[in-house]
């Protein structure tokens, strides 16, 4: 429903009623519906039509209050000295200040001929407002500001944070209420959201609302886990306190108690010095360590706070003058891939052009499919683009009630079953996030990564061919696949920047050198996922011959010491892909070789065939002992616990491959069933001979 500017009395109910709404969604639930530049613009068209029409003026508009009713869960907590909320300067250039400046000297009655009123310049911390009440220097209640009249009870939260002291240094008065911000730092913010993701649960949208949720916790262990800092910048009720004259003043007293105070603060006669400082904040924002939206200028003489005081819902004496926002509102025109060095594709939000953080954006990640599923943002939806400090822009959601009608729901595989760039098959393993391209040795996206990895020290060891160079051949087009580099003549080299004949000469010769290599080195120098050095030795001793690698199927590479699942599907999709398959035999044919021997028997003993997995701690086997004897006799042990997992092993603290085993319906023995599987077709030879020792 939308209103013109003929119904203003419609239009002032309407957004009325959206900030009413998105208020609840904010304060109460600490999970905005919107971003903070979007309700900033229904907020301030609200004032502005209040402005014209006071004949439509309301006690009870949004414009007049403060935050959201207190939860209903937490006790509520009336604050002798109300909790405010801070008047925004809406005009983003200098003139923001000179307007708070002519403002307060008019209210003061102050003339030209008068000295300039001194300010100081605060940060403007985005996180939650606190209430500290500290008696005879101990803490003993922790508030929010809630409606401002009535807060919440969260000292049993607070109470975790080890920044906020439980009792203060020095001598401390009879009452202070020490009133701040509690705030996340981006770094825990990201780890925390990591965690989350990691956990498959739910990510925080910003720190803001991480930080609220845990303060307005009912279980203090959640907010414990949530690293939580603050900062104090102001104090409510007090007795007993000497209460200095300025702003400064205060914060360097509060300090004294051992109350961590922001250092970035500055004294200025006049407006001129908080308008440097303005600008000297905005250059550092993006390195501080937590998010601010904006600066606070504050009267610095306490007596001049008094003699302004406040009106309905903020003091005369404080404005706060924002930054551009670090979250906005925007439309997910399509959803691009990217494919990586190593042929992980990335989807890319194309979004409507946006200003968030100070730039444009058009791009934002959206990480892999998982994060897809767990944001649910569709193409189509209205989407919250996140730009904070130099972290690259991020899609943190969508916004459901923008949704119009039904979307599809975005599928990367089903939009992508080939690369992008290549053409090969795009595969996406069993318990993994990324989707890759199987295209290694084939993929311009991947050709940087894969030659380097192929030349390798333990890989064909050409020594020289170091990244630089690498970058320079393959963006001059002359090397595309490891062959080229077999088919490389001086003069090719010759053209390249900073390559003398005589080093192009050792290049050649360290080249020509790898021609002759092992079978092993060649399996791994192909960059297959997962089939490191010393798979790739296994690989090398089990089959023998390289085109018998390549004919194995997942069954077959199992067998294999070492080889579970997942690396044996990596195999098998890496041969499938005729491209690679094609590059293999131009190296062959370029004279790329190596000795080949017969497969290494098929071992031999009664457990042969058997694949175990060990957990735990074993009473008296250590976790190489009991493997070489489960080898000995014939069987594998496997990393991890599949359907083809024959005898799970478990000792004292055992994990989730226990709970695997378990769930799978796995047979499972503990040391001494170890041993009586590992004597069952013993010889008795061999026994015998034991028992004679
Ligand atoms: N996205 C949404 O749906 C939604 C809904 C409601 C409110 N909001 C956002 O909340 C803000 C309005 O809420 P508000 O009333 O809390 O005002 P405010 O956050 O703009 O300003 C007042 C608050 O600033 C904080 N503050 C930080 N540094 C300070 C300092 N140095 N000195 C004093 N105070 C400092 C205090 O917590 C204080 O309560 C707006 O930015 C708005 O965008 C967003
Ligand atoms: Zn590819």
């Amino acid at each position: 429903m939308t209103h013109t500017a003929q119904d203003p009395a419609g239009r002032i109910a309407w957004l009325r009623a959206e900030i009413r709404r998105h208020d609840h969604a904010y304060y109460v639930l600490d999970a905005p519906s919107v971003p903070d530049a979007e309700y900033d613009r229904l907020f301030r068209e609200l004032q502005a039509l209040e402005a014209e029409h006071p004949e439509l003026a309301s006690a009870d508009s949004p414009t007049r209050r403060v935050g959201g009713a207190p939860l209903p869960e937490l006790v509520p907590v009336r604050h002798a000295v109300p909790m405010l909320s801070i008047r925004t300067e809406t005009d983003t250039t200098e003139q923001g200040v000179r307007n708070f400046d002519a403002r307060v000297r008019n209210a003061l009655g102050l003339d030209l001929a008068d000295p300039p009123v001194e300010y100081l310049g605060e940060l403007k911390f985005d996180g939650l407002a606190i209430s500290l009440r500290y008696e005879h220097g101990r803490l003993v209640r922790a508030a929010t500001r809630g409606d401002g009249e009535t807060g919440e009870d969260v000292t049993h939260n607070v109470r975790t944070i080890r920044q906020i002291p439980l009792q203060l240094d020095g001598t401390a008065p009879a009452v202070l209420e020490v009133r701040g911000e509690i705030y996340m730092r981006r770094d825990e913010f990201e780890a925390l959201n990591a965690r989350q993701r990691e956990a498959g649960e739910k990510v925080f949208v910003n720190p803001r609302n991480a930080a609220a949720g845990a303060v307005r916790q009912l279980d203090p262990r959640i907010a414990a886990r949530r690293p939580l800092s603050f900062f104090a910048y102001g104090i409510g009720e007090h007795a007993g306190f000497d209460l200095p004259d300025t702003q400064a003043g205060l914060l360097e007293r509060l300090a004294t108690f051992g109350v961590p105070v922001c250092e970035h603060r500055c004294v200025s006669a006049g407006p001129e010095g908080l308008i440097a400082f303005h600008a000297h904040i905005a250059a550092l924002r993006n390195d501080l360590p937590y998010d601010i939206d904006g600066v606070v200028y504050k009267v610095n003489r306490v007596a001049l706070q008094r003699e302004l005081g406040f009106v309905t819902r903020e003091p005369r004496w404080a404005v706060a003058h924002k930054y551009p926002a670090q979250e906005e509102i925007t439309r997910l025109l399509a959803i691009d891939v990217q494919v990586g060095r190593t042929g992980a594709l990335t989807p890319v939000a194309r979004l409507e052009p946006v200003f968030v953080g100070g730039v444009t954006v058009t791009n934002a990640t959206l990480h892999n499919q998982d994060e897809i599923d767990r944001k649910d943002v569709r193409i189509g939806d209205w989407v919250i683009v996140r730009r904070a400090g130099d972290v690259i822009p991020e899609v943190v959601g969508p916004v459901p009630e923008r949704r119009e009608g039904e979307l599809p729901r975005y599928r990367l595989l089903d939009a992508h079953p080939t690369c992008p760039v290549c053409g090969s098959h795009v595969v996406r393993g069993e318990d993994e996030a990324v989707a890759r391209c199987t295209g290694g040795l084939f993929c311009p996206a991947q050709r940087k990564q894969a030659l380097l990895h192929f030349a390798g020290r333990r890989a064909m060891d050409i020594e020289g061919l170091g990244d630089k160079l690498v970058d320079q051949l393959v963006d001059a087009a002359i090397v595309k696949s490891p062959v080229d580099l077999y088919r490389l003549g001086v003069l090719a080299l010759a053209n390249l920047e900073r390559m003398g004949e005589k080093s192009a000469q050792k290049l050649l010769a360290a080249i020509e050198k790898s021609r002759h290599t092992t079978l092993a080195r060649f399996i791994f120098a192909l960059g297959i996922r997962n089939v490191g050095e010393a798979t790739a030795r296994d690989l090398a001793r089990h089959f023998g011959k390289l085109d018998a690698l390549i004919a194995a199927d997942a069954e077959a590479l199992q067998q294999v010491p070492d080889v579970g699942p997942v690396v044996a599907q990596c195999i098998v999709e890496f041969f499938a892909e005729p491209q690679n398959r094609e590059v293999i035999e131009q190296l062959r044919a370029a004279g790329v070789q190596w000795e080949e021997s017969e497969p290494a028997a098929a071992p031999a003993g009664h457990l042969a065939g058997q694949t175990f997995v060990l957990t735990g701690t074993l009473p008296n086997l250590s976790r190489d002992e009991a493997k070489a004897l489960i080898e000995a006799a014939g069987g594998k042990v496997a990393g991890s616990v599949s359907k083809k997992t024959d005898w799970v092993v478990a000792g004292a603290e055992a994990g989730s491959k226990l709970d695997k085993a378990q769930a799978l319906g796995v047979d499972i023995v503990d040391e001494d069933g170890l041993r009586r599987l590992l004597e069952k077709g013993a010889s008795p030879a061999t026994n015998t001979g034991e028992e004679q020792a």
